[in-house]
């Protein structure tokens, strides 16, 4: 029996779910001197009168990266990508950081910034949310769900951060984010990626990929013996570049990704839109191992020769399938294919997202190199930590109905704070127009959408995060990728066309663990989407209202929608007949697939689609 939907809402805001049981749930800069490029394994280094860091434990049979491991270690992280296997991570004892991250300072350059400090200037003033969030995470709500991987020998997970020789600095900054274990996205792909391979990896909504991509990055360019990078020129040559749709994805992306790095030696540095573009090259100007950037304000800094792409080693876009569809294709293939990077195989591709159609997989194979896929759990599903409702609102009603809904909220507010509510509609007219009825009706909320700008999108945003305008009103800008916290419901006030941004966008509740919830309006403008939302809704084990099985029922095949009359969901394309009767395949399947899984997964290749 289903709780009523206040009964939902409360349960979402205290952190509780009727479902749970059976849904298995400074430092001061100095001024930066004009400097000589140190390479990043050879930053923090101690002087020869400090005490050398001690070994991480690997065999003394050095080489040229003594400074993270001491005079006697270091050659496992000797070679290219193609030579650092797993069978040199062994030991990983030692307490490796002290050498590296006493002294901070990014060789020397400058002070680094503590993330972890008061990063966030709302901090104490705005901020009503106190709370450490990544702890009481109940990761045990993802561990039943269904693991595929496809390709040549793939690297066997790991159940515990400690089986992989991440480096103590970069541990400690793990420990620093609270994160105990690893989520299984996690489990799968850093192995995988700290092999070297090339990934193309689904996992849904909220289930840590930031991370999956970023450690591999840090840690390989920490680890890494790169060429010198040309001095005393103007252009920059950053050795990873991760890309993301959004201005504000690159901004939370950046803010991760200096955490992850702090003390490493690994500088980041964000390039994206709307922001002066001075201030960004005068950063990008002070040193950067990696680069997270919007492609728009990318393609701007390589026309005007400030960044290179030369060094690249890693490449990771996240949200890809969004990266490659027809909107960033020309701009993606623009810089991956037509600048200087290095092609598949010299570098290292990782690409992520929760939803990977066919078409954009076949597509991506371009810009990879005998890769590896790996879905946790079905490619394109939602959680099932997210309840979702489906109701019927005529196109007129629905005003009146989100007042219902958010005056019933309201009423069940909890500690005196209201649950932040998202609330997604198809237009920028459209959102400014329902924020300004929803403020004349008493409800502050706040918009984000591509007709702000970036100061008021970056206003909006904090301010919601912090509770200040506990309703955000929001276009598709805000569907990908955000992490806020306390986002306890959703509401689809206009459904997308598109049964993936659907997924997206709820995904927005219901992150690391958490239980969420999600409400969608729908009328007869949403008939092609019936089919593909109730499939969805079935599958992640929700209640789906009989009136919408008949639409869905009656909902004409051959909809645009990818999932439309088709097989639903998906998985690597390749095991697709069509792929290898084209002759455009290798055999992928050979046996790499099995490998390794003698573990939780039952033994042998899994896969839930067989
Ligand atoms: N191992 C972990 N332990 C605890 N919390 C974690 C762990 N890994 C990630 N998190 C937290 O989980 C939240 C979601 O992570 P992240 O934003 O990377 O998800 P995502 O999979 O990229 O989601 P989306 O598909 O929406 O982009 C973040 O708040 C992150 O700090």
């Amino acid at each position: 029996m289903r709780t009523s939907w206040a009964d939902a809402v409360e349960n979402v805001a205290t952190g509780s779910s009727s479902n749970a049981g059976t849904r298995g749930e400074s430092e001061r800069p100095s001024a930066p001197t004009k400097s000589t490029y140190v390479p990043p394994h050879l930053r923090n280094r101690p002087p020869a009168s400090e005490s050398p860091a001690p070994s991480l434990g690997g065999p003394s049979s050095g080489n040229d990266r003594s400074g993270y491991g001491g005079p006697t270690s270091g050659s496992r992280w000797a070679g290219s990508r193609f030579d650092y296997g797993r069978q040199g991570y062994g030991g990983g004892g030692g307490r490796g950081g002290g050498g590296w991250g006493g002294r901070g300072g990014w060789g020397g350059r400058e002070r680094e910034t503590n993330p972890f400090g008061n990063d966030d200037a709302v901090v104490g003033t705005e901020n009503e949310f106190s709370e450490q969030e990544n702890t009481g995470i109940n990761f045990d709500a993802y561990e039943d769900i269904p693991v595929e991987t496809s390709g040549d020998n793939v690297p066997p997970p790991v159940n515990t951060f400690a089986e992989i020789d991440l480096g103590d600095a970069l541990n400690l900054n793990i420990r620093r984010c609270k994160y105990v274990k690893p989520t299984p996205v996690q489990r799968h792909a850093i192995p995988i990626s700290l092999a070297g391979r090339d990934l193309m990896a689904c996992a849904q909504t909220g289930s840590g990929k930031t991370a999956a991509f970023c450690f591999p990055i840090i840690c390989g360019i920490m680890k890494g013996n790169f060429p010198q990078r040309p001095r005393g020129v103007r252009t920059v040559f950053p050795l990873a570049l991760i890309l993301s749709p959004t201005r504000e994805l690159s901004m939370q992306i950046h803010e991760e990704a200096r955490k992850f790095s702090y003390q490493t030696g690994v500088r980041v540095v964000v390039a994206y839109g709307g922001a002066p573009i001075n201030q960004q090259l005068r950063e990008l100007e002070r040193g950067v191992d990696i680069l997270v950037a919007t492609p728009g304000r990318l393609v701007d800094l390589l026309e005007r020769a400030k960044v290179s792409l030369q060094m690249i080693r890693y490449l990771a876009l996240d949200e890809a399938d969004r990266m490659l569809d027809m909107g960033f294709e020309p701009q993606i293939r623009k810089i991956v294919e037509q600048m200087d990077m290095p092609p598949p195989g010299e570098r290292q591709t990782m690409l992520f997202s929760a939803t990977f159609p066919k078409e954009i997989q076949r597509m991506a194979s371009d810009f990879l190199s005998n890769y590896i896929f790996l879905a946790v759990g079905r490619v394109g599903s939602s959680t099932e930590l997210i309840v979702q409702r489906v109701e019927f609102v005529p196109e007129n009603d629905k005003r009146s109905h989100l007042m219902d809904l958010l005056h019933a909220q309201k009423a069940n507010g909890v500690q005196g704070k209201q649950a932040l509510t998202l609330v997604f509609v198809e237009t920028k007219k459209g959102a400014d127009s329902l924020e300004h009825w929803l403020y004349l009706n008493g409800f502050p909320a706040t918009t984000i959408h591509g007709d702000r700008s970036q100061q008021e999108r970056e206003l909006a945003l904090r301010s919601f995060k912090s509770g200040n305008t506990p309703i955000l009103v929001a276009t598709d800008v805000a569907a990908r990728g955000l992490d806020i916290p306390h986002v306890a419901h959703v509401i689809n006030f206009d459904l997308p066309n598109d049964i993936d941004d659907y997924v997206h966008r709820i995904g927005r509740t219901g992150r690391a663990g958490k239980t969420g919830l999600a409400t969608a309006f729908f009328n007869e403008n949403n008939k092609s989407l019936a089919k593909p939302l109730a499939d969805l809704m079935k599958e992640a084990n929700q209640e789906v209202p009989d009136w919408l099985t008949r639409f869905a029922s009656r909902a004409s095949y051959g909809s645009k929608n990818r999932r439309g009359g088709g097989r639903f969901g998906g998985r690597d394309f390749r095991r697709d007949p069509s792929y290898n009767r084209s002759g455009s395949g290798n055999d992928y399947y050979g046996g790499g697939s099995s490998s390794g899984y003698g573990g939780g997964y039952g033994g042998g290749y899994t896969s839930a689609w067989d």
